[in-house]
């Protein structure tokens, strides 16, 4: 239940924070369509944020505006309490958003390990001209930097393949290295776009479960796009429904579980 400004706490007593980002009456147009239309809503510290629709409804593009992809040409962005000029998207992940996409983006011919260390390019502060000055620098950030995607690949249940080329690995386990390197970069918030599209119902359920554990024990906060309903409201503290670009329900799954309109536009049909 919402309780002002400082947070609210959930039915199973998870509590959660106050306002980390803010999107502000954003607009998004491509030429004539209007992918993103006058939509204001909040993610808080701590929660997992659905946002949920049908094709085309403007997901997507909504988390490609968080993560400094898009720049909405109305509307402002507000991340921990400040208003973000229009950033580059590496520059967005300097500031700890980290994303995992619709479509697998790995690097197909490397290793897990190397993948994973991918994640970890917005903390290495040693370019390549201080590397050769200060080498010990260079190599103790480099250390430092292994720990965490060993850390990360040790939580996520995949040491047995550390070392195996991506391109071998199933499905379900490169969409869990993907994940594997979003954390690697520690994000503050987590941006993931279908994390379970296209997986079957075990993996699907060992996603849910590291999506859980990764709020838990990191207390990661985490906005996700998901079409599978029972995995949204399992999952989500709280979803945002959007439909043609506008937003049409916010609030907890039950909430808008009996919205008429979100019934109408979307969960009156199916989505698999
Ligand atoms: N780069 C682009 N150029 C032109 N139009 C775009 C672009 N990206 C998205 N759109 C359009 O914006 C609208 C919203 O698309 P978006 O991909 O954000 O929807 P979505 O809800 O994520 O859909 P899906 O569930 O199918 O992924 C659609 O009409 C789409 O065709």
């Amino acid at each position: 239940m919402l309780d002002g400004s400082d947070g609210y706490v959930t039915e199973d007593g998870r509590k959660i924070g106050a306002v980390v980002m803010e999107m502000k009456n954003i607009t998004l147009r491509f030429g004539g369509v209007v992918a993103i239309e006058n939509i204001s809503f909040d993610i808080r510290e701590g929660e997992i944020r659905a946002i949920i629709g049908p094709n085309g409804a403007g997901k997507s593009s909504m988390l490609n505006v968080i993560s400094g992809f898009y720049i909405p040409q109305e509307g402002e962005v507000w991340f921990h309490g400040a208003k973000r000029p229009p950033m580059k998207p590496f520059e967005v992940a300097r500031q700890g958003i980290a994303r995992t996409f619709q479509n697998i983006a790995l690097f197909e011919g490397m290793s897990v390990l190397d993948n994973v260390m991918t994640g970890r390019l917005t903390h290495m502060t040693a370019g390549i001209p201080a590397q050769a000055l200060w080498k010990g620098r260079a190599e103790a950030e480099e250390v430092a930097n292994r720990e965490v995607a060993e850390k990360i690949i040790d939580f996520l249940e995949i040491q047995h393949i550390r070392k195996t080329p991506v391109a071998r690995l199933p499905y379900g386990l490169k969409k869990r290295v993907e994940l594997a390197r979003a954390l690697a970069a520690e994000p503050r918030l987590l941006l993931l776009d279908e994390p379970m599209a296209g997986m079957n119902v075990e993996e699907k359920e060992d996603m849910c479960r590291f999506i859980l554990d990764v709020n838990d024990e990191f207390g990661t906060t985490i906005a996700l796009i998901e079409h599978d309903m029972g995995v949204v409201m399992d999952l989500s503290d709280r979803v945002v429904v959007m439909d043609y670009g506008k937003k049409i329900g916010d609030g907890t799954p039950d909430e808008v579980r009996s919205n008429q309109e979100v019934i109408d536009a979307y969960l009156g049909v199916s989505h698999d």
